[in-house]
């Protein structure tokens, strides 16, 4: 199994008061697969990417990644983790605005072991000929498109999405899915995408539901559609 997590709990304390952000979550993630996270809002969906991505510890629980117990990694160890196995990409892009297109992605391309040809990767996302502009002279979706980017010229076996068509219109979202949808046959890549569009998970494999910090569904999808179907 890929990812494989148990009974993770997180809990926020403010005060007096303690909030269970995940609660007890256990699931198990196939590598190669697409995966939704839903959820109401407040439901625990970035508290699980954090956690899942080596940017957050959990309190209880443990999570395994390609075998690896992340959970138990020391801060240098899961520095090295997410530089070698996860990319994330969030709905408002985080891209670096006092870099160009290209810099933006060789700056990531820099950090990782294995990373892709920088220019195949900007043709890949339909953004080779934007490459010498900066983040604010582009759209929201060709920002979008360079975050993925960004994430894929990495190589990672997992690509974290937190609401990536969140803030896009809806042909630069269905684009934006179907690039995705690409990343996944051509490279393997494994891809979770937190949404609120419930029409995304017709194009998963599986989706998560979380209410109050508890994993309440886990379902297949067998008839499983392609990015381009996609609609709302
Ligand atoms: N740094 C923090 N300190 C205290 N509480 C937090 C913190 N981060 C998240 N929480 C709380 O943990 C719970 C889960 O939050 P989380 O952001 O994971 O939910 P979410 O499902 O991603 O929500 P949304 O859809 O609004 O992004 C919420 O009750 C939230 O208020």
């Amino acid at each position: 199994m890929f990812v494989k997590a148990e009974k993770l709990s997180k809990i926020y304390r403010i005060g007096k008061n303690e909030i269970r952000a995940l609660n007890e979550v256990s699931f198990e993630l196939e590598r190669g697969k697409i995966y939704t996270v839903i959820g109401p809002s407040g439901s625990g969906k970035t508290t699980l990417f954090n956690i899942l991505g080596g940017l957050d510890r959990a309190e209880e629980g443990r999570i395994f990644v390609d075998g690896k117990e992340i959970t138990a990694m020391d801060q240098k160890k899961l520095s090295d983790y997410r530089r070698d196995y996860v990319g994330f990409v969030f709905q408002f892009y985080n891209l670096i605005n006092g870099l160009t297109v290209y810099e933006n992605v060789l700056s990531s391309a820099a950090l990782s072991k294995n990373p892709l040809d920088v220019d195949m990767v900007l043709e890949m996302m339909d953004v080779y000929s934007e490459k010498n502009k900066f983040p604010f002279e582009l759209s929201g979706g060709q920002q979008q498109r360079v975050a993925i980017a960004r994430a894929v010229v990495k190589n990672p076996a997992m690509i974290l999405c937190d609401e990536p068509t969140g803030a896009l219109d809806y042909e630069s979202s269905k684009l934006v899915l179907k690039l995705l949808e690409d990343v996944n046959k051509r490279f393997g890549t494994t891809i979770l995408i937190i949404t609120h569009n419930l029409a995304i998970s017709k194009m998963a494999d599986a989706t998560l539901r979380l209410r109050s910090g508890r994993l309440v569904e886990f379902s297949e999808n067998p008839q499983k559609i392609s990015a381009q179907e996609v609609s709302w």
